[in-house]
């Protein structure tokens, strides 16, 4: 089988298309080992679909499931571009969170997120004032003066009192700073692209951020969030790190 790492702002993922949906929890969990597999916070597998261009299925390191992932939408709409498993660089696939739609440019790749589903309205835990948004998984956002405020063991109780990813975002000058906790990988990722949108939406409602403006994530890389007629736009680069046969 062969296998291609990809980075989409350092959120890392193995991918590979098969003929084969069947359940791969123990792929995802051998592949994502940072030390006797590839490595990577993800593995998406793309299938073929009657429905769309294709569907993906989708594993955190733990191997645990999930019905969407930001950033690996970027990087499979390239990986399906440069493997030619579509015929545009325009695209639609199957989700569990939902179709997803996708331009590729290069090595810049823009997706057209599911709708955003408010879960809970703010309320205030630890101290910290939460917003609960589900932009295809579940995410609680809170915004801060200091990203140095976001704290490990807070975000792991947090996960896991309400099964939703963690945000710590802070407002700059129009921009948006943002430092995540994943679940399935339970720890901070390098960039989670749900939990960008889910910030974006949050500042944005508050009124502290234009309808598209730039998103940084630990990993220091550029992202665009915008949202047209509801809908969020998620826009950056992606990278091709390797391909091996393992
Ligand atoms: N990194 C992703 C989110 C992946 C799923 C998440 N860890 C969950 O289980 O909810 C992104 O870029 O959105």
């Amino acid at each position: 089988m062969t296998y291609t790492k990809y980075s989409a702002s350092g959120n890392d993922f193995v991918i590979f298309h098969t003929f084969i949906e069947k359940d791969y929890t123990n792929e995802a969990i051998k592949l994502c080992n940072r030390t006797e597999g590839i490595g990577a916070d993800g593995l998406v597998v793309i299938v073929p679909s009657n429905e769309a261009d294709f569907k993906w299925l989708f594993y955190n390191s733990d191997g645990s499931d999930a019905a969407m992932c930001g950033n690996a939408t970027r990087a499979v709409s390239h990986y399906a571009f440069t493997n030619n498993l579509v015929t545009s660089n325009e695209m639609q696939f199957l989700t569990g969170a939902g179709l997803i739609k996708s331009c590729v440019e290069n090595d810049i790749v823009e997706t057209q997120l599911t709708l955003p589903k408010v879960i809970k309205e703010e309320f205030v835990q630890d101290g910290f004032a939460w917003y609960l948004v589900d932009t295809g998984v579940p995410h609680l956002v809170t915004i801060v003066d200091d990203l140095e405020l976001y704290n490990h063991d807070l975000c792991a109780k947090m996960r896991y009192e309400h099964n939703a990813n963690v945000n710590f975002a802070k407002i700059e000058d129009g921009i948006i700073k943002v430092r995540t906790y994943e679940r399935g990988v339970e720890g901070e990722t390098l960039a989670c692209g749900t939990g960008m949108a889910a910030c974006f939406l949050r500042a944005n409602n508050l009124g502290l951020v234009k309808d598209s403006t730039f998103v940084y994530p630990k990993s220091g890389e550029e992202l665009t969030l915008s949202k047209k007629n509801g809908t969020i736009y998620f826009k950056g680069a992606v990278k091709k790190v390797f391909v091996t046969s393992i």
